[in-house]
């Protein structure tokens, strides 16, 4: 089936596959096509470019895009779309003045998603979860990455992990997964982390790899949850099994997690709020992509992480929506790169680069994602009539989405 989409007002993000994710000042650069045709062929994209080089070509649908714009789907490196129930009841408790880390030491947060996943049964996270999957596809997201972490034993991580299995069956958004059995210690392990960690390499880790239910390895290495050496032994051992660390360090507070983390070749180091100048060394003299989560520092009150020095300091960063139950209940990438040039001071080339080619870098999918490149899959967003690609985060709140084709398809 071939598709030809013609008087495209702008195509977006077109070029050849950057084989590493874009640093410093290539990430101000977005290429674009105005007036532009788009042809696609069954799931790929085959060909595009401007309307005056139009080719005759024999097609089975023409569609004309006359005032619309067209870029690269999403790609959201960084979420935890599977979770049971929500946690409205916390959001509440933090607009009376507690913080997270207040209602987690009082036995919320995680541990309480935990509980509710716990007496959740696979079928009903699978029913919630999906509901999620298909409402971020309908806003745009065509790739993202979704962590365990609310199981915290055997059975609550494979079950979580089965439900991420189960979604990349079912849907045509591409999905990768990680397993984050150290999200939080959970109750029974209270007095005595290093057991729960010993549980974690010995007990889980085994049973994930062996049935393939994960690509990458994360830790939540923060004051209160795990330490540097903690995570340390964490990765040795799932990088030994072929996992790929992609973790979660300086949200509090800097205690070292990046330097760890890159020493054990980590894709991503994801959060990024507090940074010091020895982190920025470190990620200077290595390729890990720094992905920071905006809507995670939105809803919380928490500072943003210094997306423009780190740019500036020719570190890769790409942006994900953190969709979670306690720190960003949302997975709306519109509103991700909205903030990011609201709050960071991100300019709206920056923040379609970060979301897109290096978003798809930052989850391992970039030779088929996360850019208007021909050979790579058909996914791409139709905007409205819109006057400027930066109309798109100036507009924010707003859905500027006409149609979104994820596999060469539309969604309904
Ligand atoms: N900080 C750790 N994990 C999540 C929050 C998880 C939760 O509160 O349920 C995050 O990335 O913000
Ligand atoms: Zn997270």
């Amino acid at each position: 089936m071939k598709i030809l989409f013609t008087n495209i007002k702008e195509l977006l993000q077109t070029r050849d596959n950057p084989t590493t994710a874009l640093k410093a000042e290539a990430m101000k650069v977005l290429p674009t096509i105005k007036n532009a045709y788009l042809l696609i062929e069954d799931q790929k994209i085959s060909q595009y470019g401007s309307m005056n080089n139009l080719p005759t070509i024999e097609v089975d649908k023409q569609v004309d895009l006359s005032g619309k714009m067209v870029l690269p789907t999403w790609c959201d490196s960084h979420t935890h779309l599977v979770y049971a129930g929500n946690r409205e009841q916390e959001f509440i408790d933090r607009i009376n003045g507690l913080s997270y880390e207040e209602i987690a030491a009082k036995g919320g947060g995680i541990l309480n998603s935990a509980k509710t996943l716990e007496n959740t049964s696979e079928n009903e996270l699978f029913e919630q979860s999906v509901k999620r999957l298909e409402s971020v596809g309908r806003l745009g997201t065509g790739a993202l990455e979704i962590k365990s972490g609310y199981g915290l034993s055997l059975e609550g991580e494979l079950k979580m992990l089965r439900v991420i299995k189960r979604l990349k069956e079912y849907s045509g958004i591409t999905i990768k997964s990680t397993f984050l059995g150290a999200h939080a210690v959970p109750l029974s392990f209270k007095e005595n982390r290093q057991a729960y960690i010993d549980y974690i390499i010995a007990t889980i880790l085994p049973e994930v790899v062996s049935q393939g239910l994960a690509e990458y390895i994360d830790v939540f290495c923060e004051k209160g949850y795990f330490s540097v050496s903690d995570m340390e032994r964490i990765l040795e051992a799932a990088t030994e099994k072929g996992l790929i660390p992609k973790v979660h360090v300086n949200q509090f507070n800097a205690i070292g997690g990046i330097k760890a983390a890159i020493k054990y070749n980590a894709l991503t180091v994801d959060h990024l709020e507090v940074i010091e100048e020895q982190d920025i060394t470190a990620m200077q003299n290595a390729n890990t992509i720094a992905v920071a989560l905006p809507l995670c520092s939105f809803f919380l009150g928490i500072p943003y992480s210094p997306a423009k020095k780190l740019i500036e300091a020719g570190i890769p960063f790409a942006l994900a929506s953190d969709y979670n139950p306690g720190s960003s209940p949302s997975g709306n990438m519109n509103q991700v790169v909205s903030t990011a040039c609201i709050k960071m001071k991100l300019n709206p080339e920056e923040a379609i680069n970060a979301a897109t080619i290096n978003a798809a870098h930052a989850m391992g999918i970039a030779s088929t994602h996360g850019s208007i490149t021909p050979g790579k899959v058909a996914n791409f967003i139709i905007t409205k009539d819109v006057p400027s690609y930066g109309y798109l985060m100036y507009d924010f709140g707003n859905n500027n989405i006409d149609s979104v084709y994820i596999n060469g398809m539309a969604l309904d």
